[in-house]
């Protein structure tokens, strides 16, 4: 490994600023799905039994200041409660509210502190809030791959001005990657879904080149689907991307990239568990009507695609999974795409905070070649770019 891990870290009565990832899918303020926590529990357990002070550092949603539905608050119990040792939370991840409860601390304690995206300068990743976060800490240890391709102030500036570690949880994704996808056996198909549209359409140009076939579901289909000129009512769709989605589609034939598009899918009246719902074809999307899933055709033709496939890339649902019976395109093709696992027929590697969620829900997880915490950060991590929070760890 090129960057300084825990071996090399003395944290013995040191302070130690862990950014970890606890955006964890979250349903009224209840934790539905803890792998991002479990994950971290070894670093976070080394680093106290070596006498560490561990200060937690973490996001959660996309807040635009502070927002009470965003708070970290509700996670430190659960993290407690796995972890079996108390706690603490700190208001604020800056000034008087953390400096107080971290002085109180004693070697081996375990703080959280609240959302780091409560202030501006964390996604700015601005100086000024580099130094706040840098003055709770002696030592800087990333433990958080799956936020590793955002330049933030927590998963970037911090590297530069504390002496920085990777954490085991970061050293695992790496070298659990690299070993699963080194050498990817052809064809490669890559399943991309989900709700984050914006932060995920660009990288799909560069990932066409580098797979056999990309299966678009969920949100993320809505756009192209539009871009083709359909409707799509309600639904989800960022219409301004039209042009990145037909750039993609025209990059997709000159790299011999197969898109596959949902041709029909199950559109409800609301995003709700009681909504009336309907399956339509795609020509067919009523105006009033929200696409949550994939039609049965679709997913006939997804589970087609992964049966002609080597190797499976996949991050994002491909429908609203939380809410039945909006699960079904994406439980079948998880489960599908576990029993060619299991068959030896496919390495199956799938990564995201709900991405994860789901293949839970499915009850697949241990089924698939790996599972990621990391959605967005693995895509850019397989395009081949370099992650900032990564690069930053790296020795000089
Ligand atoms: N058609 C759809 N309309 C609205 N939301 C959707 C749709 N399909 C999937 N989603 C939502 O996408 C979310 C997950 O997206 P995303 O955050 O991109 O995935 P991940 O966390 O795995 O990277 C889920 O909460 C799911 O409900
Ligand atoms: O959930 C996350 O990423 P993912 O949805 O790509 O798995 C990470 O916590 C990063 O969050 P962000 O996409 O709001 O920067």
């Amino acid at each position: 490994m090129s960057f300084r891990t825990l071996d090399d870290a003395a944290p013995a009565g040191q302070r130690i600023l862990l950014r970890v990832d606890l955006n964890v899918p979250m349903e009224h303020g209840r934790i539905t799905d803890a792998t991002r926590i479990e994950r971290i529990l070894p670093t976070v357990r080394e680093i106290a039994k070596g006498g560490g002070k561990v200060i937690l550092l973490a996001h959660f949603g996309r807040p635009k200041g502070r927002d009470a539905k965003d708070s970290l608050k509700p996670v430190a119990p659960e993290l407690s409660r796995l972890l079996g040792q108390p706690v603490a939370f700190a208001d604020d991840c800056i000034g008087e509210p953390a400096a107080r409860q971290i002085a109180a601390m004693a070697d081996g304690d375990v703080l959280l502190l609240e959302n780091t995206r409560f202030h501006a300068g964390e996604e700015k990743n601005d100086p000024d809030f580099v130094k706040a976060l840098a003055a709770n800490g002696d030592i800087y240890v990333n433990d958080a791959f799956s936020a590793a391709h955002r330049a933030h102030a927590s998963t970037e500036g911090l590297a530069r001005v504390l002496p920085a570690y990777a954490g085991r949880a970061m050293q695992a994704e790496l070298e659990a990657l690299s070993k699963a996808l080194e050498q990817p056996v052809r064809p490669i198909v890559a399943v991309v879904g989900g709700a984050k549209v914006s932060s995920k359409i660009d990288l799909l140009e560069n990932l066409v080149a580098k797979v056999d076939a990309l299966v678009i579901g969920g949100g993320m289909a809505n756009t192209f689907l539009y871009a083709q000129g359909l409707a799509v009512g309600k639904s989800l769709c960022e219409k301004d991307l039209a042009d990145t989605a037909r750039r993609i589609m025209t990059k997709a034939q000159e790299t011999n990239c197969a898109i596959v598009l949902p041709v029909d899918a199950e559109v409800a009246d609301r995003f709700a568990a009681d909504a009336t719902h309907h399956a339509y074809g795609v020509d067919g999307i009523p105006a009033d009507g929200m696409i949550l899933d994939v039609g049965a055709l679709s997913i006939d033709r997804i589970r087609s695609v992964i049966d002609d496939a080597a190797t499976l890339v996949w991050n994002g649902p491909l429908g609203a999974f939380e809410i039945k019976p909006f699960d079904r395109g994406t439980v079948e093709a998880a489960r599908h795409a576990a029993e060619r696992t299991r068959a030896k027929k496919l390495l199956s590697v799938a990564g995201g905070g709900d991405t994860v969620a789901a293949l839970n829900h499915a009850g697949v997880a241990d089924d698939f070649s790996y599972v990621s915490t990391a959605g967005g950060a693995f895509l850019e991590w397989l395009e081949g770019k370099a992650l900032p929070g990564v690069e930053a760890l790296r020795k000089a």
